[in-house]
């Protein structure tokens, strides 16, 4: 099914406000890695009242955005050690090309390995008419994101970088720390557990939050009541 777009990109910032994203992704080996498992995820999480879809790889980010009306957030996860989401321009274009509204990358202050800066990628993508999300693990990164031309600035890496902190919960002091530094809209992403959480980084100053494992991983969910069960 192939729906007609009700969003443009100039539109989307304000329209997400106040909203959930989420985040549809299986990793390596998992039984939901799948494109047609991931695009009914996306389209349980539409009929759920989420207002985009965060998704990895070319091949799902064009199929979510051909099933489902809302705006699809694309990234390609290339590894996962170092930078690994959308870690060159060639993987970001091709995310773009994809049909993804938004290009999420990584936006740390680590080297890309074509050699670009995040500036160059930025130029990059919205030549090709989408947004980029800047996923970032500190102040610092989120603040630099912002300067070189990022439409969101994401709190995805915080917790997946050496240095940053180690937490089961969002890093919401980032997000009250980007939201007081940057005008560009601030995404609460990473380790969002529950409705509370999400509401409490709204309450940060959050523009709209991503969540993934929380909805969309059930092998994750299920190794997480087995581990609680071990403890009793
Ligand atoms: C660090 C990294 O690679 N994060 C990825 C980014 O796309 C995904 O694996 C996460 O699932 C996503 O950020 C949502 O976070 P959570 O699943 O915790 O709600």
């Amino acid at each position: 099914m192939t729906t007609q777009q009700t969003w443009t990109a100039s539109d989307l910032p304000a329209g997400l406000r106040g909203s959930l994203i989420v985040s549809c992704q299986a990793p390596p080996g998992d039984p939901m890695r799948d494109t047609g498992t991931l695009v009914r995820l996306a389209r349980s999480a539409a009929a759920g009242g989420g207002a985009a879809i965060r998704a990895n790889e070319p091949e799902v980010v064009a199929a979510v955005a051909a099933a489902v009306d809302l705006p699809v957030i694309g990234l390609w996860k290339d590894g996962d050690t170092g930078v690994y989401i959308t870690p060159t321009v060639r993987h970001a274009l091709a995310i773009a090309e994809a049909g993804a509204a938004v290009v999420a990358a990584d936006a740390t202050d680590r080297p890309r390995p074509d050699g670009s800066t995040f500036a160059e990628l930025v130029t990059a993508v919205h030549a090709a008419g989408a947004l980029v999300m800047a996923d970032v693990s500190t102040l610092a990164e989120g603040v630099a994101a912002a300067a070189q031309g990022a439409d969101f600035v994401s709190t995805t890496l915080s917790g997946y970088v050496p240095g940053t902190p180690q937490q089961t919960g969002p890093d919401l002091t980032l997000v009250a720390d980007l939201a007081a530094a940057i005008d560009v809209p601030v995404v609460a992403e990473g380790r969002i557990n529950t409705p509370e959480d999400a509401a409490a980084a709204l309450a940060r100053g959050a523009h709209c939050v991503v969540v993934g494992t929380a909805i969309t991983a059930p092998t994750a969910l299920t190794a997480r009541f087995v581990a609680g069960l071990t403890q009793h």
